[in-house]
């Protein structure tokens, strides 16, 4: 099936009065975003409804939250758009060109298949995933383009690029560590982004993580095994997302850090990301693709 055809359509933001959902598809690509009444769904909803590039087609909650039935401009405090929260992906889903997703791991796997019937881009951020989910995603990029990162922002793109070339210039005498901090309502951990410099610290000393991971310590551990890659996670208040990645060899250490002040930098990225996808044909892409890094 053609992946330029399909779901790939155009919209406008919020409908005009009489018209349907299909006459709007004329002007932009329509955004779908799905767990709508979250902190990341509301900075989506916010940006797309800024946005004169794409058109906002739909918002999805959990089945039973109290926002299904309610408009999106309510969520991020603003005027009735005339979309409302809904908890029937396969119905919203179906006017999508591009879903953006952060939500679970469970949930990101529904609309990936229903993203693929409808040959729309599936943005997803949703973290936590793991190898069984990963690979679950499969049958759904052979239809449409899936686009998932860790950390959608340009500065961690940034530096997962330069992770690697950092682990491939220090050799095992340096010692690989991730030490993140995040939100006390964060779920999973280590998060996405430490899992992406980690991977690419491995792959810039020609390994992957999953042969170099070492896990999570406690007790007596016994001392660090030369060239593995340890992960540290710290859990409180409301920290956005910090992120080290640590080379430490005696007498030195080099840090690579990213620090996130404010969510909206995730959702720049995965707006940019959605547009990105309009022209793709289906597969499996990150955000070092669509930032060409
Ligand atoms: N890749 C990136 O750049 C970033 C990724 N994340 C990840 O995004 C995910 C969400 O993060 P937050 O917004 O902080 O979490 P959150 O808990 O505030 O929001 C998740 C939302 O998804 C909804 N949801 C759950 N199941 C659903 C379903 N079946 N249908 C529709 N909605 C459903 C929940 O009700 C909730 O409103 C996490 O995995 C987080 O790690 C967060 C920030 C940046
Ligand atoms: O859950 C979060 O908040 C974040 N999750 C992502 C991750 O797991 O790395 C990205 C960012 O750090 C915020």
């Amino acid at each position: 099936m053609c992946p330029h055809l399909g779901g790939r359509g155009l919209a406008r933001n919020g409908l005009e009065r009489g018209e349907t959902s299909e006459d709007a598809k004329m002007d932009k690509p329509g955004i779908v975003i799905t767990g709508a009444s979250g902190r990341m769904g509301r900075m989506l909803i916010a940006q797309v409804l800024d946005s004169d590039k794409m058109a906002l087609v739909g918002a999805l909650e959990r089945p039973g939250s109290e926002w299904v039935g309610r408009d999106v401009g309510e969520l991020v405090g603003r005027p009735a758009t005339g979309v409302l929260v809904s908890d029937d992906p396969v119905a919203t889903i179906a006017k999508a060109q591009a879903v953006i997703d952060f939500t679970t791991p469970e949930a990101t796997l529904a609309f990936a298949e229903l993203a693929a019937q409808a040959r729309a881009v599936h943005v997803i951020g949703t973290t936590g995933f793991d190898a069984d989910q990963i690979a679950r995603l499969k049958p759904a990029a052979r239809h449409a383009p899936i686009i998932r990162a860790g950390n959608m922002s340009l500065g961690v793109n940034l530096l997962t690029a330069l992770a690697r070339k950092v682990a491939a210039a220090l050799d095992e005498d340096w010692d690989i560590e991730v030490v993140e901090a995040h939100h006390r309502h964060k779920v999973d951990a280590p998060s996405g982004t430490a899992l992406m410099l980690g991977a690419a610290a491995a792959e810039g000393r020609g390994e992957t993580l999953e042969t170099l991971r070492t896990p999570a310590r406690e007790g007596i551990t016994g001392a660090r095994t030369r060239g593995t890659i340890g992960f540290s996670a710290i859990r409180g208040g409301d920290v956005v997302g910090e992120h080290d990645l640590i080379f430490a060899a005696d007498g030195e250490r080099v840090v690579l850090r990213h620090l996130a002040t404010d969510r909206r930098i995730f959702a720049r990225g995965a707006l940019k990301a959605a547009l990105w996808g309009q022209d793709k044909g289906p597969g499996e892409y990150d955000m070092m693709d669509v930032l060409g890094l």
